[in-house]
């Protein structure tokens, strides 16, 4: 007598087998930080083209009909190349605020919806903006480096730095980071303006349609905002004229959105005073004259990553694409001119 193959027959590995494909370009840094398994679903599987031989093309197009949706990280381009190769994707999440990797038009134009991070980085970023700020202004990074080189005993104390208080602080890009940054520096007694595409009704400080009216008129420029083709280079030698030789930037959206060549430039000239900087354009590599710079606080792209947020992240990417595979809402869809 045959004896049918219900689902209760299965093994695991074959229902595994049946389960839609979630397909991994590359492995999302959160998975080394906070383990895999915290991304592990049910109703999905994940499919890694980093652990096959076959060229990446090829792989994609084997599997292209089991590919319900693509995770992806920043740094990880999802291009119309790989789109096309997947005609079965209905979905893009990232593990990224930043959606500069993910051909938005292609996306829209497939019908393929989009999900980022929503606001679980929010807090963390906002905080090592602050921190990145409050480093340079203070000094905090510099004056370590001179006690562990025994200067303090030699040369007496070192530089003063400047006061938080009182700082006229510009946000280049209010949206949720950049509103957690403001709410931040208005608690240390800083006075805020800011710049975005447009001006949000929710917010009383002073908006500036242009981000050189904006430079002029603060002492320290904070950018928050995503990289475009609107704002790569926006941050240019007009507006770190503007900024002035008083004033401080400080980076923790995308590199490629401040002409780093003129800020470099700007710096060994003494024509801004100083800098912190998460973030830069040809990332890792960080141009070494940054090195040599005492009023330049470097950080290599981690205002995202702590284990509580990264936590968050996990439930929320799960959560993105488990509502997908059975038709629900999204958590967090990137919508259009947010
Ligand atoms: O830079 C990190 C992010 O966009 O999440």
């Amino acid at each position: 007598m045959g004896v049918s193959n219900t689902n209760s027959d299965k093994t695991q590995e074959e229902e595994q087998q049946d389960l839609p494909k979630v397909v991994l370009l590359r492995p999302p840094p959160a998975f080394s930080l906070i383990g895999e398994e915290s991304f592990a679903s049910n109703k999905f599987q994940f499919l890694k083209t980093y652990d096959s031989q076959l060229p990446l093309d090829q792989f994609l197009s084997t599997h292209s009909h089991s590919i319900k949706a693509i995770l992806s990280s920043a740094g990880a381009p999802v291009n119309a190349d790989i789109l096309q190769l997947l005609p079965e994707v209905g979905l893009v999440v990232t593990t990224s605020a930043g959606l500069n990797h993910v051909d938005i038009p292609e996306c829209r134009r497939r019908g393929i919806k989009i999900a980022n991070a929503g606001h679980v980085y929010s807090d963390d970023v906002a905080d090592l903006a602050v921190g990145l700020l409050i480093d340079v202004l203070r000094k905090v990074s510099a004056s370590d480096r001179y006690v562990r080189q025994g200067l303090w005993a030699d040369k007496g104390n070192y530089l003063h730095g400047s006061k938080l208080g009182g700082k006229r602080t510009g946000i280049v890009g209010l949206g949720n980071i950049g509103y957690e940054v403001a709410k931040r520096l208005e608690a240390f007694g800083c006075v805020v303006s800011y710049n975005s595409r447009k001006k949000k009704p929710y917010v009383s400080y002073p908006f500036y349609h242009n981000v050189c009216e904006l430079a002029a008129n603060c002492d320290a420029l904070i950018i928050c905002c995503g990289l475009s083709d609107e704002t790569r280079h926006m941050i240019n030698k007009p507006v770190l004229s503007a900024l002035g030789k008083e004033g401080f930037i400080v980076n923790i959206g995308r590199g490629d959105i401040i002409d780093e060549k003129e800020m470099v430039s700007c710096l060994m000239r003494g024509e801004i005073a100083g800098a912190g900087l998460d973030v830069f354009e040809n990332e890792p590599n960080v141009r070494k004259e940054f090195f040599a710079m005492d009023n330049v606080v470097l950080s290599p792209h981690r205002a995202v990553f702590t284990p509580e947020s990264l936590k968050d992240l996990s439930q929320l990417v799960v959560g993105n694409l488990e509502a997908f595979l059975t038709n629900e809402p999204l958590l967090s869809e990137y919508v259009d001119n947010e």
